[in-house]
């Protein structure tokens, strides 16, 4: 598709409208005139970005559907991995977002519509956008010349393995594979929470639902469910570093 507003609006209008999610299926613009992020932010676009969405119909039962941003942030590094072998710090941090270095690559927004799931892939393939107060980058910055078509092939494989093993009850494997690519242990990072305001905590691994936990500067660890987790640099010695919980 060569132009829209966004790729998670327009499939969420096709659900809307009682089309089911056909799993395999992407959505690819060449532009988006009114691409969505996180927290009601915009997601600027690029040309020759990745901007792609996708629907995953969830079944009866299925558990934790939150865990599917993990699955996706996975199947992202996965892709990457595979088109630029040689790439070096990629990394993912909680819920969905994949940082080489501190700068910001690719971002990913899940929004739920009944029974379905629509996932939404941002990735700087060829341009890093200015986001003021925030570091972003992109594989042609870092010297990496990879075609949006190569990515997208490589995606919709990574994701269609991933997706296939979610649905067959592989989340605790998944949820190892992601820890693996994931910010190192101890990792300083902060989360806005209503009650308690701004808690910073040393990242400490994930629980089996899926929330990331931070070790806390009293020792305690505390696990977060939602909300937007921002960097904060390296690892400081009275908070993080040890493992909870095997992750
Ligand atoms: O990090 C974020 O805030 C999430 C960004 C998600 C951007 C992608 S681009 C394709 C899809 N369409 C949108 O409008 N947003 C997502």
């Amino acid at each position: 598709m060569a132009e829209t507003a966004s790729t998670n609006s327009a499939l969420l209008e096709r659900l809307s409208h009682g089309e089911a999610p056909v799993q395999g299926q992407w959505l690819v613009a060449d532009r988006q005139t009114a691409g969505r992020g996180r927290a009601g932010r915009v997601w600027t676009d690029g040309f020759g970005n990745f901007m792609g969405s996708t629907a995953v119909a969830l079944r009866d039962a299925e558990a934790l559907p939150q865990t599917l941003a993990l699955v996706a942030g996975l199947s992202v590094h996965r892709a990457l991995m595979a088109v630029v072998p040689a790439l070096s710090g990629l990394v993912l941090k909680w819920p969905n977002d994949l940082l080489v270095g501190e700068a910001k690559l690719c971002g990913i927004l899940l929004e739920r519509q009944r029974d379905a799931v629509v996932v939404g892939i941002g990735v700087n393939l060829a341009e890093a956008p200015d986001v003021p107060g925030r570091k972003t980058a992109s594989l042609a910055g870092l010297g990496y010349d990879v075609s949006r078509d190569a990515f997208a092939s490589a995606l919709a494989e990574t994701w269609a393995e991933d997706l296939t093993a979610w649905h067959a009850g592989g989340w605790p494997m998944l949820r190892e594979a992601w820890l693996v690519r994931s910010l190192p242990k101890g990792t300083l990072l902060g989360v806005n929470l209503s009650e308690e305001g701004h808690v910073i905590g040393g990242f400490a691994g994930l629980e089996p639902d899926g929330a990331v936990l931070l070790r806390l500067a009293d020792g305690s660890v505390r696990a977060i469910h939602a909300g937007d987790v921002e960097l904060i640099g390296a690892s400081r010695s009275d908070v993080g570093g040890q493992d909870a919980s095997g992750g």
